[in-house]
This record gives C-alpha cells, structure tokens and sequence, in this order.
C-alpha cells in the first residue's frame, strides 16, 4: 500500500461524524491494506509484503507490537532538525520550532512544509544508502523498514544516521504523508483511533457475517437509510480482545484474523518473552468485596513497582533480545532452548539489567516455565519496606548497578501466576493460580488469605499498614487474569488516596542561583473528550501558555513544593528536550514524564483548564513505572473532586477553599524540603 493512499484515508478517519462510522472507515482501511500485498520497493519491482499488521500498528501510532522494548528514540529535536533539512536551506531548526510554537502540533507544521525542494540530494538523505526507502512513491512497508532500521542505530554517530534517515523519509514526502510521518514517528497520532475502534474493526473487516470487502457500498454506510451498524457479533469481538490480551500485538491478531479466523483466534497462546498488560485495580472497600465477591482473597499490598517475569528454563537461556520478526508474534519454543529471566515493568519495558538479584533469584529457585506478576520492593537491613520512591532508584538504572545493588536492597512480592509448566493460566481462578504461584515460587509468593467479614478484612489492613505496606488488595478468588483490565475484581484500599499521577505539561524556569532550572511545574492529566485532532493546539483558546496545555491534557494545578534541587536539575535536564513552547519564562512540554503529587483537596477552579485545582500539591516522585497513557485522568480527578466535596461538606465556608487560596500554595518557596 503507498504510504500516500494510507495517509489520505488515515486523514479522513478523523472526519467521521460517529464511533461507529470510524469503526467502519478503519475496518475498510484493514481490508483494503489485507488485500494489498503488492508494493513496490521504489524501484518499481513488486515486493511480497503483507501492509495489514504494519497498518494496524500505524493507525495506533506504533512501529513495534506493544510487547517489543525496541523504540524509535527520535526525541523531538531531532525530528525538528530533520524537518529542517528536508524543507531546504532557507528552513532552520529554529523555524520549525518557531512554527511548532505558532501551530502548536509537529503533524501542522510537517504538513505546511514544503520537502520537494530536496529531492535532488535524497542520495545524500539515508533514503538510497539503506537501501529501503530509494526513490519512487514511499510505501508502507517502505516506511516501516526505514523507520526499524533507524530504531537498530546504535553508538557513535547514531543520532546523526537518525537524522539522515529521517531527512530521506520527509524528503519524498507530500504534505500528508509528512503530517503522518512526524506524528508517527513522534508517537503523537491523533487520528481518533483508539485501541477499541481498532479492535472492533478488526472483527467487522474479518469476522463479520459476509466480507465487508464484497458487501453493498450504500447499505455500509448507511445510504440506504438506515443507520450504519456492525455486524461482527460480541463472540468474534470477544476472540480478538482474547487474542490482544495474550499477544499483545494489534498487527499480528489483525493478520490472525484475517487468516485464521475466529477459531485460530482463540488458539493464540501466551508466550514466555513475551510481556502482556498488567491486570489493574480499582479503588474500593472491604463492602464492595464482600457484596460482589462473597468470599474475599485478601492480599497486602506492596508499595513498591510492578514486574513481571518471564523465565524458561533451558539449555541455551537465550537472551530476549527483541530484535528479530520472531519476537513479535511469539519466542518459539522457549521449552526447547531455554529463556534466561526477563523482568518487564508495568509498561512492558525490560527492566531486566537493572534488577540483576531478581533475576537470580528467580533462575535460582524456578524449574520450569513461568510468567508470574508481583511487586518488587526496597527494603532495609531487617527487611522491613522502605517508602516506593526507593525501589525506583533502581528500577530503570542503567549504571552504576553493583553499586546500588548495594545501597537499595529488593525484595520480590510475587502475587499472580499467568503460566506455569506448559499451561496458560489466565482463565483459571485466581484460587488456581495462586496454588502455581506456591509451587513455583514459594518463598516469593504473596499470602492470600481468605475472608468472608469486614472485620477479618480490618485486621488485614491493619496487620499490613503495621508492617509497612501500603494497604491490602481485595480480590475476587474465583476470578480470571485479565490483561490490561482495571475491572472490579481487584479493588485496592489504601488509608487516603491523596496522590495524583500527573503529566508534566509545562513549567516556568526559576529565579536567581536557579534561574537555569524550571521551578515550578504545570501538571495536566489526561482528557481524551479534549478534542485531540483540531489541529490547532489549545494556544489559541487558551489566555496563557500555562492554562494550555497540549491536545488531549487539562490542566490541574502547578507544582513547586517538595522537589529537591537535585531532583530539579534532573527534571529540568529531563524536559528540556521536550519544550515546544516558550513564552518568556514560560515553556510547555510534549507528553513525556508522568509525576505524583500529593495534595490535601481537590477543588472547582476556573483557573486550570480540568476546571479543578489541587490544592497544596506537592511533589512525591517521579513514576518511572508509568507512560503518560497511565497517568490519572479528568474523569478520576472528578471522582476524587466529588468524593473531597462529600467528605468536607461539614467544612463548609472554609475560606482557604477558594480558587486564589489554591493559586498562592502554588508557589510557595519551599521546594528545598525533603
Ligand atoms: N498484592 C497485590 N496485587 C496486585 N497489585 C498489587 C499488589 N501489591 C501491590 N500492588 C500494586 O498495586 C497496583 C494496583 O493498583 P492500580 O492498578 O491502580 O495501579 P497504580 O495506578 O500503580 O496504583 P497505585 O498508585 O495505587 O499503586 C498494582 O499495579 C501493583 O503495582
């Protein structure tokens, strides 16, 4: 498929006036890309490329399966300064900053560039030298090819092939396809496709009654009258959000799909190397439990990161590389050549190298395959937990390892078993998969005790806050492992929820001996009834670089209190790169650090975009753990904001509950506290 023809259609799908429309228009997307497996390479010889996984990860802003540590590592400098280039010696850098900051979205000012200027010196762009995206009209898998080559560029003189490959793409791009290009390779997609729309697309352009492909163009969209439908029933969705939940990778279950149907769907297996979502929680109380659940599995909660390990005993213990086509459908046979631990993080990053005891100690202690869940926790010479913010010194370490192996000392909770021996366990109870868990790793395994009253339940919590946890997790025992879930069969209880996970939207640098360093930080969370494809930006709404925060983000408040000048200097060297505007001393920031903050109340305020403000927010971390997808949204601010509303009803006519209360805590200049 041209890059261009998907380009185009990807385009109009923000055009469509319903959900169920968009649905349609991707589903015609995936069948015209499954049928598509003719490209030509750009030299005009036709390759035997199968589009349909390459456009499905596309549409969702994605090169690699979810599963896949690779990424692309174009950091937005970069891609600005390749931009630059293709657009001609008259464009700078800088322009394109400059636009960026005026349009307020990378896609716009792709768009508005002209790159056929250069097309001359393409030789010289990385286009011809990698031999994957020469001349011609650019394709899909053309695309695809450049763009994994580029992710592969390691060592000296990396950033600048980056460059160069880049410069080759955007050079042979049209306006369109150069909108794409940027948004993709900046993971910024804003095509209004979200994972649901995908999934439910997949099943109508494959598993439907009749192919969409030979089905009447005018009852498909409704011109006969009547309002367009799906017709893909509930078991085929079910068999592709089956199959999404146990591979994880949106191309391959689309090809599955297509290929195998709803039967070769449901054979889709987990497998070892693998990573899958982690199954989440909802807040909730030891009632709740025992109304929905009767009998309650009661377990403590840890504070400190979630991993989860994949370990296959065997001769070659190879290692997970991730970096060949076979790590995106499955590991092969891990029982045939081993698989040495890998630990993913709750991102599915492999976390592996930075957490070398765990690792040993599960390849000491395990003799057969597993895939177990569970919390890794800091802890001091008794063993007793130390506070969350410890275990992420360690968690994405890179250097220093032996040493801090040394300073923070881990211990691992494991909680859930989702594989064990040859057998998938995700549908058994969690009864079942706990017995596994004790099997497999009986030291490590978390206690799950059963209750069936409030009181048991009390007990639990106290015994578990006594200890040092964080609070207990309430589970429904006969309940299944749902991957990416966060359903009603684990509730989590904790003393006060006081802390948001936040994106840090913007900042203002400081003042005086800090005057290189941001101080004060703009906090949004996430807003997807923010309309993400107006391709305006919010510059043009909103009075204030700070009150604007980027598509799909509101704003909630702004943070200064409690942030170390150690912690500064390394968020301000942190979020520089991802400045995309700057007015005065004010900057805003792409999507790309995910903070927690504490705060005593939420309350209504015109002066944040979210229309609440946090009141004495005050900075606790920096979640490592988390994307920005993972941060707290407008709906959970709103649910808090009511719940604050309920329980300080008696506060009523508080003076310090005002709007500018809010504002002045703000800036209060006590960011040196510990
Ligand atoms: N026994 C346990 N079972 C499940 N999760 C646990 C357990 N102990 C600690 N946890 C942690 O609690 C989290 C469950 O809460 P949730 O799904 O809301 O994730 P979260 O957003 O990271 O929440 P929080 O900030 O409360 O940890 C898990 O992601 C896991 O990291």
């Amino acid at each position: 498929m041209e890059f261009a023809a998907f380009a185009e259609r990807a385009e109009r799908l923000a055009d469509e006036p319903g959900d169920i429309e968009t649905t349609l228009a991707v589903a015609d997307l995936l069948v015209a890309a499954g049928e598509d497996t003719g490209d030509t390479d750009g030299a005009g010889e036709i390759t035997d490329t199968d589009d349909l996984p390459t456009v499905v990860r596309f549409l969702l802003g994605r090169v690699f399966p979810a599963h896949d540590t690779r990424t692309l590592d174009v950091g937005p400098s970069l891609c600005r300064e390749a931009m630059a280039r293709a657009a001609g010696p008259n464009v700078t850098a800088a322009d394109v900053e400059a636009r960026l900051a005026a349009e307020g979205e990378i896609g716009a000012v792709a768009a508005a560039l002209d790159f056929g200027g250069q097309r001359g010196l393409a030789a010289f762009g990385g286009g011809e030298e990698t031999g994957t995206a020469g001349r011609g009209a650019l394709t899909v898998s053309a695309v695809d090819a450049e763009l994994r080559s580029l992710a592969a560029a390691a060592g000296d003189g990396s950033e600048s092939r980056k460059r160069d490959a880049l410069f080759g793409l955007f050079n042979r791009c049209d306006p369109a396809e150069a909108k794409l290009l940027a948004r993709l390779v900046l993971g910024e997609m804003r095509l209004g496709v979200g994972e649901g729309t995908v999934r439910d697309a997949v099943a109508e352009a494959f598993l439907a009654d009749g192919s969409r492909a030979t089905r009447d163009a005018a009852d498909r969209d409704g011109d006969d009258g009547d309002a367009p439908t799906l017709r893909a029933d509930d078991e085929a969705v079910a068999a592709v959000e089956r199959a999404l939940q146990v591979t994880n990778d949106y191309g391959h279950v689309a090809r599955l799909a297509r290929d195998a149907g709803v039967a070769g769907l449901r054979e889709e297996r987990l497998a070892v190397g693998r990573p899958v979502q982690a199954m989440l929680a909802q807040a909730g109380t030891a009632t709740d439990a025992i109304e929905s659940f009767g009998e309650v599995a009661v377990e403590t909660k840890f504070d400190g990161a979630r991993v989860q390990i994949h370990y296959a005993p065997g001769a070659g213990d190879d290692e997970a590389t991730g970096d060949d086509e076979a790590t995106e459908t499955a590991r092969g046979d891990p029982d045939d050549t081993g698989l040495g631990p890998r630990i993913y993080s709750r991102n599915m990053d492999d976390v592996t190298d930075a957490l070398p005891e765990v690792a040993e100690y599960v390849e000491s202690r395990v003799d057969t395959p597993i895939i177990v869940d569970g919390e890794v926790v800091a802890v001091d010479d008794e063993g007793d937990p130390l506070p969350f913010q410890e275990v992420l010194r360690r968690f994405r370490r890179k250097h220093d390892i032996d040493r801090m192996r040394e300073e923070v000392r881990l211990r691992l909770h494991a909680f859930d078993c989702l594989h064990a021996g040859d057998t998938d366990l995700l549908e058994e109870p969690l009864r079942v998969r706990h017995e596994r868990l004790v099997d497999a790793l009986p030291d490590a395994a978390a206690e799950l005790e059963v209750a069936t009253d409030a009181e048991a339940i009390a007990a639990a919590e106290r015994a578990a806050l006594e200890a040092g946890h964080e609070g207990v997790m309430l589970k429904n025992p006969e309940s299944a492992y749902t991957p990416g879930d966060r359903g009603r069969d684990w509730l989590k209880r904790k003393p006060d929820v006081e802390t948001i996970d936040a994106v840090v939207v913007g900042a203002e640098w400081g003042e005086g001996r800090r005057a290189e360093l941001f101080g004060t930080f703009l906090l949004g969370v996430r807003d997807p009834t923010d309309d993400a494809d107006d391709g305006s930006g919010d510059a043009e709404t909103a009075e204030t670089a700070d009150a604007a925060p980027l598509d799909g983000y509101a704003t909630v408040g702004k943070v200064a209190t409690g942030v170390t000048d150690e912690e500064l200097a390394d968020l301000t060297e942190r979020l520089e790169p991802h400045v995309v505007r700057e007015e005065g001393t004010t900057v805003a920031f792409d999507p790309s650090l995910v903070v927690e903050v504490g705060y005593e109340e939420i309350q209504p305020s015109p002066t944040y975009s979210a229309g609440y403000a946090l009141r004495f927010p005050r900075f606790v971390s920096v979640r490592e753990d988390k994307d920005v997808d993972d941060a707290d949204s407008l709906a959970r601010v709103r649910r808090l904001a009511d719940g604050d509303a309920a329980s300080s009803a008696e506060d009523a006519g508080d003076a310090d509950c005002t709007d500018d209360s809010a504002a002045d805590v703000d800036e209060r200049p006590d960011r040196d506290e510990p």
